[in-house]
């Protein structure tokens, strides 16, 4: 039997900061708060929206939506963009990735107020990932994986971690934050040759593909720390990862949960940077 690394022994800790610094703004009269941009009804994009607002809810936290048409414009996109910008009362963004492949992701990305990028959209944020330098927040799901691994003191030096994705979302960053951490790090995507030997290989294993089950027990050996970022709808509606728990959790030594693993951890995080964004601009 694998240990479980749960998200909510690793957010307890976490959620009392950010609730002592909550009510000192609110001391102040300010009131900490969210704008959420979504485009579109990925299922995804709004299971996050929904973990956002709860966790937003039980912190005291306000949040603000724009919900636009998967079908909304450039302009339309980048006008939510500075309506949020321009809004003082809005401490911090979230705008759901990836966008409809119609619009100029990127763009919209940079039009973000650097000081209300709380998720590392901008440009200007990631440098800081890369080059370790202090800029901006690091993005919350990578950040989620590293505070797992440190709350249950899974020590990364030395360790051969293998990422499994990627994007500019969690994969690339993920791989940033643990050769910081001094690991040898190896990244799979969908062009990797004999991904199942290469991940076998690992030490820490972190799963960011975005297709339920991909990671099978040939995948894994024993010893591994397997975290599982996919959030995934299967088909009677439920949440489920990317790895296929039953199959491989018999066999590693320790692995997270979904539900009740990264995605609730993600979610501590971004309402966490929230909440410093306040605390940057007033105190
Ligand atoms: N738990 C949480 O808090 C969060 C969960 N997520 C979830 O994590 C998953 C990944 O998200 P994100 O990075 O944004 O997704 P993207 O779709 O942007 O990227 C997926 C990456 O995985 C690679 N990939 C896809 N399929 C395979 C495969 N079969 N074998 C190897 N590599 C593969 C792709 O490779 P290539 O580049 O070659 O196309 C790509 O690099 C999603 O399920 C998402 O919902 C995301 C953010 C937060
Ligand atoms: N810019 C951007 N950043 C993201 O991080 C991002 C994104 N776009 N697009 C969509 C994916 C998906 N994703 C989820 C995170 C948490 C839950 C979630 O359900 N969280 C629950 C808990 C789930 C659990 O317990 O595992 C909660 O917080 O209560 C779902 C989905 C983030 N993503």
């Amino acid at each position: 039997m694998a240990k479980q690394l749960l998200g909510k022994e690793v957010t307890a800790a976490l959620n009392e900061r950010i609730k002592a610094d909550v009510a000192a703004l609110k001391e102040k009269g300010i009131n900490p708060t969210l704008g959420i941009i979504r485009v579109g009804e990925n299922e995804s994009d709004i299971s996050y929206e929904r973990g956002a607002t709860k966790r937003c809810e039980t912190l005291g936290v306000a949040c603000e939506k724009i919900l636009l048409p998967a079908d909304a414009t450039q302009e339309q996109v980048l006008a939510a963009v500075d309506k949020v910008n321009k809004d003082d009362n809005i401490h911090g963004v979230l705008l759901f990735r990836p966008l409809p492949k119609h619009l100029n992701q990127t763009e919209i990305e940079n039009a973000l107020d650097p000081a209300k990028d709380v998720d590392c959209m901008t440009d200007g944020s990631m440098s800081g990932v890369f080059t370790g330098k202090a800029v901006g927040f690091p993005p919350c799901t990578p950040q989620a994986c590293m505070e797992i691994l440190d709350h249950y003191g899974i020590d990364c030096t030395g360790k051969k971690a293998v990422v499994i994705g990627r994007s500019l979302v969690v994969g690339k960053p993920a791989a940033m934050m643990l050769i910081k951490k001094n690991a040898t790090v190896t990244v799979c995507h969908t062009k990797t040759v004999d991904m199942p030997s290469v991940a076998r290989e690992a030490d820490i294993l972190i799963v960011a593909a975005g297709r339920a089950g991909v990671v099978t027990k040939d995948y894994v050996a024993p010893g591994q720390t397997v975290i599982d970022v996919g959030i995934n709808v299967n088909a009677e509606g439920k949440l489920c990862g990317d790895v296929a728990y039953a199959e491989v959790e018999p066999i590693v030594d320790a692995i997270t949960p979904v539900p009740g693993g990264v995605g609730s951890v993600t979610t501590s995080v971004l309402v966490g940077h929230v909440v410093e964004a306040a605390k940057r601009k007033y105190m």
